[in-house]
């Protein structure tokens, strides 16, 4: 990493890094912010650089939405869980370097990891196979176990959360505050039944995940795709190499007593490495993981990274607590513009120079109610109403923007109460639509940002119709206009989707 000047680094970024949104900040703690990586349902992924850093700057910054967190008793459960992840053995599980509980926005720095998501890389590539199938069953054992010996459970374990990279996979998250409730809508594929029954986070759920990852990646399909179907006798474990059908069988019981320990899981997997490669340790030194990886781990490429110039500008003081979001020099001006909420905003470009802010929308993001009954139809998609969330069609009712909406979108609006704020115009009717991957997505700020930010006014992103199916699975119903290639009216069956523009409140800062 060279320094051309005290101001300025290079950096080597994530492709398709995305820029910064209007009202992001420009920095979080000791961090300037250079890009989105992406978003959750618990916060907006950074990408961001710590000018004190002297070897490779990048980290990644999540800055978790601010709705949970407004009890101090959630802050300090925040805390204590942070704290406790920190002191985590790192080799599979990211452990966060460093984080704030008390910022007005809590956030947590992790090391920035150059990988593939699990689902990603098995939706383009296919299920693994058998040998890199096991590697990746030993690793998030042993992730787990080194969650588990810190008496921190996950919690929220899915196939996004397992990057791929060259040296292994990586483990990344664990269940945040707010993030309980909607796992039933986001995650059932992957989640315990007593843990979506409003369970805690606890070892034995975090083991039933690690048995619907295995499925998954063996297969390319969760082990139930009926929500309350049993798991235990899906037979979509009949994708799954015999040496670990019987350890992740039994990790899928429906009661967590019958389940196996992580340490039995480890012990099973490493057996079923031992029985097809027919020998113990080898000339590797290591643990028994570690040697797995070394032979069964390969061929699995990052992204490369780009090279690029960052400007730093002059405030290079640590800050933190509640005084950090506006530090830093990248930000131009953050300023809140009255009615729809913008802020003016400067995003670090690709040759370091501050863009200009894109200016501040007239009128605010969210149509009235007379707005809402013009143009292309508003409608409903509801996680919790689709049959089949992953090949669709997907159910959606028009609805409209209900009288007791409040009349400014600045004030606190969660993805939940925003939908709220709509009404079905028929309640009965419902339909279904197909998306497809020629689908438009204008996805609004809290989503995934696709490759590039829209100066629609409405401070959209560009996506692909995938992740759009990708982003109703996180179980937050989207309000969206949508347009149809058949824009004469609703015929019989789903009628296919050219394009949908999602709705959504500037949140609140
Ligand atoms: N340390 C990291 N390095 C690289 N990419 C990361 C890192 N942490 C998160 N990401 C990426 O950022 C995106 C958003 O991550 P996030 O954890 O918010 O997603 P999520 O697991 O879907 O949400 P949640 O944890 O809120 O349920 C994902 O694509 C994830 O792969």
């Amino acid at each position: 990493m060279s320094r051309p000047s005290e101001r300025e680094i290079s950096v080597l970024v994530p492709p398709h890094l995305a820029r910064l949104a209007p009202g992001d900040p420009g920095s979080v703690g000791p961090y300037v912010l250079i890009g989105r990586i992406g978003a959750g349902a618990t916060g907006t992924v950074f990408a961001a650089v710590d000018p004190a850093e002297g070897g490779d700057p990048l980290v990644a910054v999540k800055v978790l939405h601010p709705w949970p967190l407004e009890e101090q008793s959630t802050l300090a459960y925040l805390h204590a869980r942070l704290a406790a992840l920190q002191g985590t053995d790192g080799r599979v599980y990211v452990p966060p370097i460093t984080f704030d509980a008390a910022a007005e926005r809590p956030w947590l720095a992790l090391p920035y990891i150059p990988g593939v998501a699990l689902d990603g890389f098995v939706r383009e590539h296919g299920p693994l196979g058998r040998g890199r199938l096991i590697a990746l069953a030993a690793a998030l054992g042993e992730g787990l176990s080194a969650l588990h010996s810190k008496e921190v459970a996950h919690g929220d374990l899915k196939p996004g959360d397992v990057l791929l990279c060259a040296s292994g996979p990586r483990l990344l998250d664990c269940a945040l505050p707010g993030e309980g409730e909607l796992l039933g809508r986001t995650a059932w594929h992957w989640t315990a039944p007593e843990r979506l029954a409003g369970g805690e986070p606890s070892p034995a759920a975090d083991v039933f995940s690690w048995g619907a990852i295995a499925v998954f990646a063996a297969t390319g399909r969760p082990p139930v795709e009926e929500e309350g179907a049993s798991a235990a006798t899906s037979p979509w474990l009949e994708g799954v190499p015999g040496e670990l059908r019987p350890i992740v069988r039994r990790s899928l019981s429906e009661d967590p007593r019958d389940r196996p320990t992580v340490r039995e899981v480890l012990g099973s997997t490493i057996a079923a490495w031992e029985s097809i490669s027919g020998s113990g340790a080898g000339p590797v030194q290591g643990t028994a993981v570690t040697q797995v990886l070394a032979r069964e781990w390969r061929g699995i490429s990052e992204p490369d990274r780009l090279p690029r110039l960052v400007r730093l500008g002059t405030d290079r003081r640590r800050t933190s607590g509640r005084a950090a979001l506006v530090a830093g020099a990248s930000v131009v001006a953050l300023a809140l513009v009255g009615g729809g909420g913008y802020a003016a905003y400067g995003a670090l470009s690709g040759d370091g120079a501050p863009q200009a802010a894109p200016s501040p929308s007239p009128s605010s993001p969210v149509p009235s109610a007379d707005e809402s009954r013009q143009g292309p139809p508003v409608v409903r998609f509801d996680p919790a109403e689709q049959e089949n969330p992953v090949e669709g069609p997907w159910v959606y009712t028009r609805v409209e923007r209900a009288e007791s909406a409040p009349a400014t979108p600045a004030a606190t609006i969660a993805p939940a109460t925003w939908s709220e704020h709509w009404t079905p115009v028929d309640a009965e009717a419902r339909a279904e639509a197909v998306i497809t991957a020629e689908t438009e997505v204008r996805c609004a700020q809290f989503c995934v940002p696709g490759p590039g930010y829209i100066e629609d006014g409405r401070g959209t992103y560009e996506m692909a119709g995938q992740d759009f199916i990708d982003y109703l699975s996180w179980g937050k119903p989207v309000i969206a206009e949508v347009e149809f290639a058949d824009s004469e009216g609703e015929g019989d069956g789903p009628r296919e989707v050219t394009r949908i523009t999602e709705l959504y409140p500037t949140p609140a800062r």
